[in-house]
């Protein structure tokens, strides 16, 4: 007997009241010794036997208990992404790159992607949508265990050639601990190259031009087998005319695929495009209900601004946020190409970049790189950098020109605030401007405030401008083209509420001031203005006997007879300035009429044409109606198309800026860059409606699609506004 021990004590109890295990009978202590050997036992076998098992096999039962996972979903549920049933290689990726905790659009759309849903996904702008459409990208194709032998398995298109190089960054990203292959089919790249490649390319990210040139004439592109398509942006890429390509590749895929579609904010036409790609699809619109359509983080205000003031505003702007990084909107290519090349001249102590539709690809690429890099920067760019494009850390959206639409602000003001972020954003509008736009803003529930600039507090540049101008001839011709297409870019837009060209005030814009300073006081800031040797590009081509070749597009020619010489030293800014005026002043009354003669000529010839027609028509017998097929349509077709305008500067076969300065700021660098004019929603890609009337109007005389009343109106208006 134990010392101490009670000899009836009742046996201590142990958790829950259970008997202490008697470790003294035999008996139990071998049937417990021999339960635990037999697992020990089998879980060896069962790891001898995996081992013996081709790695194939192991992967297709891995595989197989991850799809029997699928109907388990929870995404409410959700906090981690291993908490959805994803295989190693994407989670590993995914951490990899530091990302541990699904958005919300990504917790709404997996669970059904991977289910094999097709899904029509919307949210905020810089949500998170790329991976809410990746991640099932990389399952579907891991699922089914493909290989650079099955081809093309997922098709992602993409709006712009930068939103599409962005994807294929992040897929980079995330994929690269799998085996697939992966390609960028954009427009701007070689073309045979891309040919050779895409027969063993598993996934391509591409924009619908090259993707449609690629189906059409590509020998090796099956697309038989695809799996998966998504949909980036979609209201993006019918806006941009590419409803007819769409169509044509949906039409051309096989129908058991799987199609995501994704945009950050609804239009018919997406709704439309739904209808037609997608089968019983999931609806994850995860901010419907917020009560404002922007990021929470972004603060948002809006300034009234007289047209001449403007580029004195933004200077001002500029100055004033030299450690930041801006994004500034504009509406055309020339406006950007030009107020680029001023603001270097002017130099704002910051580095300026610029990015448009018009740039060779390379450059795009370049100036895209080295603004996400850069920690205080400008961007110059027009729309093509609205949508999707994912640059770290701007502080600053300006819209120096209203946007189209409510979407497009909302998409523009996206750029920053972005995943939790801060950011703010200003929007520049014209009188005429205020009320139609922030009726549509406020219906797209934008919270924005008014903010007051004093005038008086502004920089006024425009001394400096006018002494540019009066030394360069050729800025001065990019000045008026970015004032026409900028004209042009207002005219054009549907929503006359808040775009009417009728009420600019253009003589001011024009003139850039109708304030007339002193003379002396002119002559010494021209004085100053040389003293800072200001650099100016000029471009002299020479044949091969040495004679100087006529510039493209061709100089303005003197209308006006020439003065005398002045030989007073510097610049008569004031003389400078009434003899161009004049000479303008001639010039477009000769232009004029010479345009509206073409315009009788081809009227002419387009009534000849159809009384032709008619005449062929009556001698034929009547068809049978037309078949209707159901296609998208994205214009209810009662409004102007613009497509149909011809840029002014396609007159002049611009290729001008050979020799354009491309980054300015603190380093200053030249370097050889395409550029003509156009408006952004020129992506070069265009193939749709909108691309080929454009390639015409190069050869054909000015054709502005519109009525001649029209186009006498909209000159004598332009005209009546600078005599
Ligand atoms: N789960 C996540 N965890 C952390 N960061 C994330 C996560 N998902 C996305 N991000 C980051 O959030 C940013 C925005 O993502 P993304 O570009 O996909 O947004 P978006 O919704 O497509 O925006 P937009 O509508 O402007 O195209 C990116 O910098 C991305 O790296």
């Amino acid at each position: 007997m134990e010392k101490g021990k009670r000899p009836n004590a009742p046996p201590k109890k142990g958790m829950g009241g259970k008997k202490p295990t008697d470790t003294t009978d035999p008996v139990k202590n071998f049937e417990r010794w021999k339960k635990k050997y037999d697992k020990t036992k089998t879980r060896v076998k069962q790891e001898k036997r995996q081992k013996r098992k081709p790695e194939w096999l192991v992967e297709k039962e891995s595989i197989q208990r991850l799809v029997n996972k699928y109907n388990e979903i929870n995404a409410q549920d959700a906090v981690k992404f291993s908490d959805f049933p994803i295989s190693k290689n994407t989670l590993r990726g995914l951490m990899e790159a530091q990302y541990r905790q699904p958005t919300e659009i990504q917790r709404q759309t997996i669970g059904f992607a991977l289910q094999g849903k097709d899904v029509l996904g919307a949210a905020k702008t810089g949500s998170g949508k790329t991976l809410a459409f990746l991640i099932p990208v990389l399952e579907c194709l891991y699922r089914q265990q493909w290989t650079a032998m099955d081809g093309l398995g997922a098709l992602i298109i993409s709006p712009t050639r930068e939103l599409a190089y962005q994807t294929f960054e992040m897929l980079r990203k995330v994929g690269k601990n799998h085996e697939f292959s992966a390609g960028l089919i954009i427009g701007g790249k070689d073309l045979k190259n891309e040919s050779e490649k895409i027969h063993r390319t598993n996934i391509i990210i591409c924009t619908p031009g090259r993707l449609l040139h690629h189906m059409d004439g590509t020998a090796a592109f099956h697309i038989s087998d695809l799996q998966m398509l998504v949909l980036d942006e979609a209201d993006r890429i019918l806006d941009m005319g590419f409803a007819d390509t769409i169509n044509a590749i949906v039409e051309n895929l096989p129908k058991t695929r799987q199609t995501l579609l994704f945009s950050a904010t609804q239009t018919k036409s997406v709704k439309d495009l739904a209808r037609l790609s997608l089968k019983d699809p999931e609806y994850v619109w995860v901010h419907e209900k917020a009560k404002f359509s922007t990021p929470a983080t972004l603060e948002q205000n809006y300034v009234v601004c007289e047209l001449h003031q403007k580029v004195n505003l933004l200077f001002s702007f500029i100055r004033s946020h030299l450690q930041k990084k801006v994004i500034v909107f504009f509406a055309s290519c020339k406006e950007v190409q030009y107020l680029f090349r001023v603001f270097c001249r002017l130099r704002p102590g910051v580095p300026i970049l610029a990015l448009h539709g018009k740039q060779q690809q390379m450059k795009r690429v370049e100036v895209y790189n080295d603004f996400i890099k850069r920690k205080n920067a400008v961007l110059f760019a027009t729309d093509i950098a609205a949508r999707g494009l994912d640059f770290p850390a701007v502080n600053w959206v300006l819209q120096f020109d209203c946007p189209e639409d409510a979407n497009t602000y909302i998409h523009r003001v996206g750029r920053t605030a972005r995943y939790k972020e801060g950011g703010e954003a200003l929007l520049v509008l014209l009188p005429s401007e205020e009320q139609g736009m922030l009726s549509q803003l406020q219906e797209k529930k934008v919270p924005i405030d008014r903010i007051q600039v004093n005038p008086d507090k502004l920089t006024s540049v425009q001394q400096k401008l006018e002494a540019f101008l009066a030394q360069e001839t050729e800025q001065k011709e990019r000045a008026q083209r970015c004032f026409v297409s900028y004209l042009r870019s207002v005219y054009l837009m549907k929503n006359k509420d808040v775009f009417d060209v009728f009420r600019l005030r253009l003589q001011e814009y024009a003139e850039m001031s109708k304030k007339k300073p002193e003379k002396e006081t002119k002559y010494k800031e021209a004085k100053k203005v040389l003293k800072r040797h200001f650099q100016v590009n000029t471009k002299v081509v020479f044949t091969e006997e040495g004679q100087v070749v006529q510039q493209w597009p061709p100089l303005q020619r003197t209308a006006v007879p020439q003065p005398e010489e002045d030989h007073t030293p510097g610049i008569n800014v004031e003389e400078a300035r009434e003899r161009l005026r004049r000479e303008d002043q001639e010039f477009d009354k000769l232009e004029y009429r010479r345009k509206v003669k073409e315009k009788h000529r081809e009227k002419r010839l387009k009534e000849k044409a159809a009384r032709r027609d008619a005449s062929k028509q009556h001698n034929e017998e009547p068809g049978e109606a037309e078949e209707v097929e159901p296609y998208i349509e994205v214009d209810s077709g009662e409004e102007f198309d613009p497509s149909t305008l011809p840029d002014p500067d396609k007159l002049h076969n611009d290729s001008e800026e050979d020799n354009q300065m491309e980054e300015c700021g603190g380093t200053r660098k030249r370097s050889h860059s395409d550029s003509s004019s156009c408006s952004d929603e020129e992506e070069e890609e265009a193939v749709g409606s909108r691309k080929r009337p454009r390639r015409q109007a190069a050869s054909l005389p000015l054709d502005t699609g519109l009525s001649l009343a029209e186009d006498e109106e909209l000159v004598m208006h332009l005209l009546g506004n600078r005599s």
